[in-house]
């Protein structure tokens, strides 16, 4: 029989308009087939940039001139040019449990990165003092992976923080921003941002898809002057074919209309999954991180391993992913094995069996 994938690393790629796409692409090709040749700008194509300008500042509340926004096919391209456009020695701080894939990727470039802990509202201000970096990277809006959302009152902490000294910024990557389910949605850090302190990274990963490989990052005025004379003869990542279908596919509202209709397919999996798990678990689990997004964490009782759990899951024919891989330097001990649950590629039918299936692979 088949598989039920809990997998927080896919969209529902069934779900996506592609015939709506390929009408925007095909609009592309019959009006600006000329922009094919245009790859001469490094931040991307102006009008494009425009439209995700409006985009953000409509959805997120973000304030930015297109001029700020650069283009990039994917999140660490795009932290890859940040890094370059501060001092070689910066130190870099990040979410502990946290995106261990940006974690690697720092070390790797040689980049001085330590990590800080969370408490219930997200990055923690105590810890961020005693580390006292340049640069903290952050994931606000719905932690990654805890799923925590940072409230008003800690954006705000945070960005008193970064005041205090003239080398200090925050990276807010708000990559799962789009799906906001109890609390109506908070505005991007960026928003409350006067010093030219946030730099603001999105990406279409998870509103469309990962494979478009299209994200953003919107820099400071200051640090756009750096990156005009740094990056000046670079030529941009993402395929102007793309960035044109993109820019099509936001103006003509294909982009709003998706996000609607995915956002109450999901809301509705969200519940259904909710629900099947406390009937079938009751307290012998624990959710947490499902106010946004598309995963939220869950803790099981039991005296299982997560080593065991997850083989008993493979045998169940169930794809799970733990939260081992997220604690980058210090694994929590004190909870039970904890689970990153996605429910973007669990259709509802699935959901019961799935439920079922992932009580036997731990209890079973
Ligand atoms: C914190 C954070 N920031 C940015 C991104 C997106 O990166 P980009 O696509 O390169 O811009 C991810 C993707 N994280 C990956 C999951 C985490 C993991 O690797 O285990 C991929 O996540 C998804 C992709 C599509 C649909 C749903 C989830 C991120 O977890």
């Amino acid at each position: 029989n088949h598989w039920i994938s809990f997998s927080h690393m896919a969209t529902d790629t069934m779900q996506f308009p592609f015939d709506r796409w390929v009408h925007c692409e095909q609009r592309v090709i019959k009006h600006s087939r000329e922009q094919m040749n245009n790859i001469k700008h490094p931040q991307g194509l102006y009008s494009v940039r425009e439209s995700i300008c409006r985009l953000i500042s409509l959805t997120r509340g973000v304030k930015c001139f297109p001029e700020q926004i650069v283009l990039g096919a994917g999140t660490h391209f795009l932290m890859q040019m940040f890094i370059r456009l501060i001092p070689e020695n910066s130190t870099v701080s990040m979410e502990d449990p946290g995106y261990n894939r940006i974690y690697t990727f720092l070390k790797n470039e040689q980049v001085n990165v330590q990590t800080f802990g969370l408490d219930d509202k997200g990055a923690s201000i105590s810890d961020i003092r005693r580390l006292n970096p340049n640069v903290v990277y952050i994931t606000p809006s719905h932690q990654f992976p805890t799923g925590r959302l940072m409230p008003i009152a800690r954006r705000v902490q945070l960005l008193n923080w970064a005041m205090e000294s003239n080398f200090r910024y925050i990276l807010e990557d708000d990559y799962d921003s789009e799906f906001k389910y109890e609390s109506d949605t908070i505005p991007a850090l960026q928003s409350l941002d006067t010093f030219e302190k946030v730099i603001y990274m999105g990406c279409f990963s998870k509103s469309l898809m990962p494979g478009l490989r299209v994200s953003y990052m919107i820099l400071p005025q200051h640090l756009l002057y750096v990156f005009r004379k740094k990056y000046a003869d670079f030529f941009q990542s993402c395929s102007v074919l793309t960035q044109l279908t993109l820019q099509e596919f936001i103006d003509s509202g294909e982009y709003q209309k998706h996000i609607k209709r995915m956002k109450q397919l999901y809301q509705e999996r969200r519940e259904m999954l909710m629900l099947a798990l406390e009937t079938r678990f009751g307290d012998k689990m624990k959710i947490e991180g499902a106010n946004a997004g598309l995963h939220f964490r869950i803790t099981f009782e039991t005296e299982r391993t997560t080593e065991h759990i997850l083989k008993r899951a493979k045998e169940e024919k169930i794809e799970l992913y733990s939260m081992n891989p997220f604690y980058l330097t210090n694994p929590e001990s004190n909870q039970g094995p904890s689970f990153v649950l996605g429910f973007a590629k669990l259709p509802k039918e699935h959901i019961d069996e799935g439920v079922n299936r992932l009580y036997r692979a731990i209890y079973g």
